[in-house]
C-alpha cells in the first residue's frame, strides 16, 4: 500500500492540513467558533491553500462522530486533544474525499513531528491512521454522526429520538447555496441555472466562489437561507410602512424589506456588523437608515413603527449544517443568557410598535425555549397580545410547519431539494 512515512519528500499539501489541524484544536480544545480564529489561523496561506484548510476543518467537524467510531477500534485509550485531532483529520481525509493514503500517513506524521510534545506520537499515529485506510469501506456503512451529548438530549427532549436523527442525517449533508433576489427570482435562477423554490429563494448547489457568481458585483442578489428569507417575506411591509429591523446585521433581512418598498430602519449593537449591513446596502444600491446601538436602550423615533422584525441573537443551533463547529465550541452554558435577552427585546420591541403595528419574532434556532416557549411567555406578559398565525401561511411554508406558537422549520425538511436552516417564526400583535 506504501503508507510508511517518506521522510524526505515536500508535501505540498501540509500547509493547508496544519492550518486545518489548528483550526480543529481552537474549536475542540479552545472551544472557539470557527469564524473567530479563522482568519488569524490561516492569514499565511495562500488563497488556495487557506479554502483547502477551510474545507478540510468544516468537513471534519461534520463528521467527527463518524471519524470517532473509525478511530475506536485502533486506540486502546485516548491519546492528546491534539494527537487525537491529527488522526480525525486524518481519517477524515482517508475516508470521505479518498485522498491516496500514503499522503495523508505522511503528512499526519510530518505534523506530529513538529512539536516537541506530540513527536513521540508519530508512531502511533502512523500505524492507526494505516490501519484506518485498510478498513476504509466500512466508513460507507456509518450512521449519521450524531451531535455532541449535552444538545443531543435537549433536542430529543424536544422532538423525539426519530426527528433528531433526521436532522442529524442533514447536518452531515451540509447546506446548499442560497440566493435571495434584489428583483425577479425566477429569471435570476434561470440566469444562473438554479432552482426556484416554492418560496421565492434561488438555490445553488457547489458553488466554489460565491463573488464569482454573475450579479453579485451589481448587487442582483445577497446569500441567506431560503428559511432566513421567511421571516421578511412574512411580514411584508405595505410600500412606504415604517419598518424597524431591530437585530439587523449583517443585513440579509434589511435588504429584502428595503427591497419591498419599506422604509427601514435597521438598528443593530455591534459597530462591526453594521459596517457589512451598510457594504451591502451600497452594494445593493437599497436604502435604510442605520442604527448603531444596544436595542433595549434605543427610544425609537418621533412616529411609533407599523412593523418590527426581531430577528433575536440566538444560540443560532439551526445553522449547524453550516456550522458544525457550533455545538463543538459551545456546551449550552452561555443559552439562558440568550433566552433572558430575547424576552427583554420582545417586550422593548412592542414598545416600540404602533398600538396596531405587528412584531415579527424569529430565531435561527432548534430550540424551543428560543422559539414557542418565548411566545408562551410573551402572551402570559402581555394582556391582549396573540399569535396572528394566517399572517405565516406565506407561499411555499407546508401548513404542517406551523403550530399554535408559530412556524418551525428543520434541516431535515425539505430533503429533496437540500433541506431548510432550522428557525422559529411569529408574528405576535395587539387585539
Ligand atoms: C441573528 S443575528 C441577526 C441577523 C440579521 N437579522 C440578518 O438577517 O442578517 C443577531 C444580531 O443581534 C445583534 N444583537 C445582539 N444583542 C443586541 C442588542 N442588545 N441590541 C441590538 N442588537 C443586538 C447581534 O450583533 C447580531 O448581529
Amino acid at each position: 500500500m506504501g503508507t510508511r512515512p517518506d521522510k524526505t519528500a515536500k508535501d505540498p499539501a501540509l500547509d493547508a492540513r496544519r492550518a486545518a489541524l489548528a483550526l480543529l484544536d481552537a474549536v475542540l480544545i479552545e472551544k472557539r467558533q470557527l469564524s473567530e480564529v479563522l482568519a488569524a489561523k490561516t492569514e499565511r496561506l495562500d488563497p488556495g491553500d487557506r479554502a483547502r484548510a477551510q474545507r478540510l476543518a468544516v468537513g471534519c467537524l461534520r463528521v467527527l462522530d463518524r471519524c470517532d467510531r473509525m478511530l475506536g477500534p485502533h486506540l486502546a485509550k485516548l491519546p492528546a486533544p491534539h494527537v487525537m485531532n491529527a488522526l480525525r483529520l486524518g481519517v477524515f481525509e482517508l475516508c470521505e474525499t479518498g485522498e491516496a493514503a500514503h499522503g495523508v500517513v505522511n503528512s499526519s506524521v510530518a505534523l506530529m513531528r513538529e512539536r516537541p510534545k506530540s513527536s513521540h506520537f508519530s508512531g502511533l499515529v502512523n500505524a492507526v491512521l494505516r490501519k484506518v485506510a485498510e478498513s476504509r469501506d466500512k466508513w460507507a456503512g456509518l450512521p449519521a454522526p450524531m451531535l455532541p451529548k449535552w444538545l443531543r438530549k435537549v433536542l430529543v427532549a424536544d422532538f423525539g429520538k426519530a426527528s433528531v436523527a433526521l436532522m442529524e442525517a442533514a447536518h452531515a449533508k451540509g447546506a446548499p447555496l442560497d440566493l435571495s433576489a434584489r428583483g425577479d427570482a425566477a429569471l435570476l435562477a434561470e440566469r444562473l441555472g438554479g432552482t426556484l423554490l416554492a418560496t421565492g429563494s434561488v438555490r445553488l448547489h457547489d458553488v466554489a466562489q460565491v463573488t464569482a457568481l454573475e450579479g453579485f458585483e451589481a448587487g442582483e442578489w445577497w446569500v441567506q437561507d431560503a428559511a432566513a428569507a421567511l421571516p421578511a417575506k412574512i411580514l411584508a411591509p405595505a410600500k412606504g410602512a415604517r419598518v424597524l429591523d431591530m437585530c439587523a446585521a449583517p443585513g440579509g433581512k434589511t435588504l429584502q424589506l428595503a427591497a419591498m418598498g419599506a422604509q427601514v430602519t435597521s438598528l443593530d449593537i455591534s459597530e462591526g456588523r453594521m459596517a457589512r449591513v451598510r457594504e451591502n446596502l451600497a452594494r445593493v444600491k437599497l436604502p435604510a437608515k442605520v442604527v448603531v446601538c444596544d436595542a433595549l436602550e434605543y427610544d425609537g423615533e418621533a412616529e411609533k413603527f407599523d412593523a418590527i422584525l426581531l430577528d433575536a441573537p440566538c444560540t443560532a443551533t439551526g445553522t449547524i449544517r453550516r456550522h458544525p463547529d457550533l455545538p463543538h465550541a459551545k456546551d449550552g452554558e452561555d443559552f439562558p443568557g440568550l433566552f433572558e435577552l430575547q424576552e427583554h427585546l420582545i417586550d422593548r420591541a412592542l414598545g416600540l410598535l404602533k398600538p396596531e403595528g405587528r412584531l415579527v419574532f424569529c430565531t435561527c434556532s432548534l430550540l424551543i425555549d428560543e422559539g414557542e416557549e418565548q411566545v408562551r411567555d410573551a402572551l402570559a406578559r402581555h394582556a391582549g397580545l396573540r399569535v396572528d398565525l394566517e399572517a405565516l401561511e406565506v407561499a411555499g411554508v407546508d401548513p404542517a410547519w406551523i403550530g399554535p406558537e408559530g412556524l418551525r422549520t428543520r434541516p431535515d425538511y425539505w430533503p429533496d431539494l437540500g433541506g431548510l436552516d432550522g428557525f422559529f417564526i411569529t408574528v405576535l400583535r395587539r387585539d
